[in-house]
């Protein structure tokens, strides 16, 4: 389809924009585990960049990772108001591999692509156009504007436009800046590499031409991509999807179950991990039957729980809730019964 619409002659300029009011999520991260497929972003975001007629990206809903990478390759960018874009590729364990990294301090300068490709944050469509990201933002259909505006520049040329042209903007001290801001990412980032491979993408961008700096992301992006950390993130991300939509055996499930408040709680062993389970339960104003078969463990326990309940208390500047809180070493029936006061 791109493709059709860079040869027509009839066509003049080109106007990108998405499906249900969604211009971009990016690449598909379920994609990523296994060997990509499908026309590849770079040559895709390349072509667009080089086309010789005018492409303006129309951003409604999302523009991110890929999708603001497209966007970056288009000669102009006009964003819905209620538009959020961003390069979060850093939470994937990742970077903006297909160009991203480049492109984004050519157009907005190295120390705002470092932040928002480091940090990962999507900005709004108010912030992207302060920053220079986006050329124009709209209220009404951002297609229809997109539109008249690429008709209004249909006879004109691309040529200046072209992101990968522009010479990274000057800084007055480009080491310091990189030396800083690496030590705070670093610091951040405790062991992670993306943060870090972010970081010397940006400044492959901010001290080498284009074509290297590609190759040197490339480089950064192919040690990511199979690192475990990478596969780690990914796994993260959905896994957070999947806990807000659990469902139980009985068939209860997240959408049609009603929350219960919980008065009382056993908490069964109490080594580290019991303790503090404790502790934060009677903070939460829960009645606790805290229960440890070890005597000696128990005796310890209470000690330490009671003297958790007592700082924590001081520092909140209540009285400590000793009283909610009762212990047993007996594992017995009679003993769990307690929690429900039946027999
Ligand atoms: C050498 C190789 C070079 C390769 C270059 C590759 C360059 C490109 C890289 C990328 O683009 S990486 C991806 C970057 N994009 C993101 O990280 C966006 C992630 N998504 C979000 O932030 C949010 O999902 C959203 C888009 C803002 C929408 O949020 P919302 O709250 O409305 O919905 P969710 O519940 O989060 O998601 C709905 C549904 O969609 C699934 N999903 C979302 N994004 C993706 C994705 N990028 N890939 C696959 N699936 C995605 C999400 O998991 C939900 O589905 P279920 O889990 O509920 O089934």
């Amino acid at each position: 389809m791109m493709d059709k619409a860079l040869s027509d002659r009839k066509v003049k300029s080109v106007v990108i924009c998405g499906h249900n009011g969604k211009f971009c999520g990016g690449a598909d991260i379920r994609e990523f585990s296994s060997p990509l497929t499908g026309p590849l972003l770079i040559p895709v975001i390349q072509g667009v960049e080089s086309a010789a007629k005018p492409v303006v990206a129309a951003i409604e809903g999302v523009a991110l990772g890929g999708g603001l990478e497209l966007a970056l390759g288009c000669h102009y960018r006009i964003a819905n108001s209620k538009a959020r874009l961003g390069l979060p590729e850093v939470h994937l364990g990742l970077l903006p591999g297909a160009g991203g990294s480049q492109r984004l301090p050519r157009l907005i300068g190295v120390p705002a692509a470092l932040d928002l490709i480091t940090t990962g944050r999507h900005v709004t469509a108010a912030e992207a156009l302060q920053l220079g990201l986006v050329d124009r933002v709209t209220d009404r259909n951002t297609v229809d504007e997109a539109v008249k505006f690429a008709l209004s520049v249909a006879d004109q040329s691309p040529q200046s436009r072209r992101i990968s042209t522009f010479p990274c903007p000057r800084h007055p001290d480009l080491d310091a800046l990189f030396e800083d801001v690496m030590q705070r990412v670093r610091q951040r980032a405790r062991g992670a590499l993306a943060p870090v491979a972010c970081v010397r993408a940006v400044r492959a961008a901010a001290t080498l031409p284009f074509p290297q700096g590609m190759e040197r992301e490339r480089e950064l992006m192919a040690t990511l991509f199979t690192s475990g950390q990478a596969r780690a993130q990914q796994y993260h991300f959905f896994a957070q999807r999947a806990v807000g939509r659990w469902s139980m055996p009985s068939g209860a499930r997240w959408d049609k179950t009603k929350p219960v408040a919980v008065h009382k709680a056993m908490v069964i062993g109490l080594g580290t991990m019991g303790r503090g389970i404790a502790v934060a339960l009677v903070q939460a104003g829960v009645s606790v039957v805290a229960m440890e078969t070890n005597e000696k463990q128990l005796t310890d326990a209470k000690q330490a729980i009671s003297s958790m309940l007592e700082r924590g208390a001081k520092r909140r500047g209540v009285a400590p809730a000793l009283d909610k809180i009762r212990y047993s070493s007996d594992h017995s029936r009679r003993s769990r019964s307690a929690l429900t006061g039946g027999p």
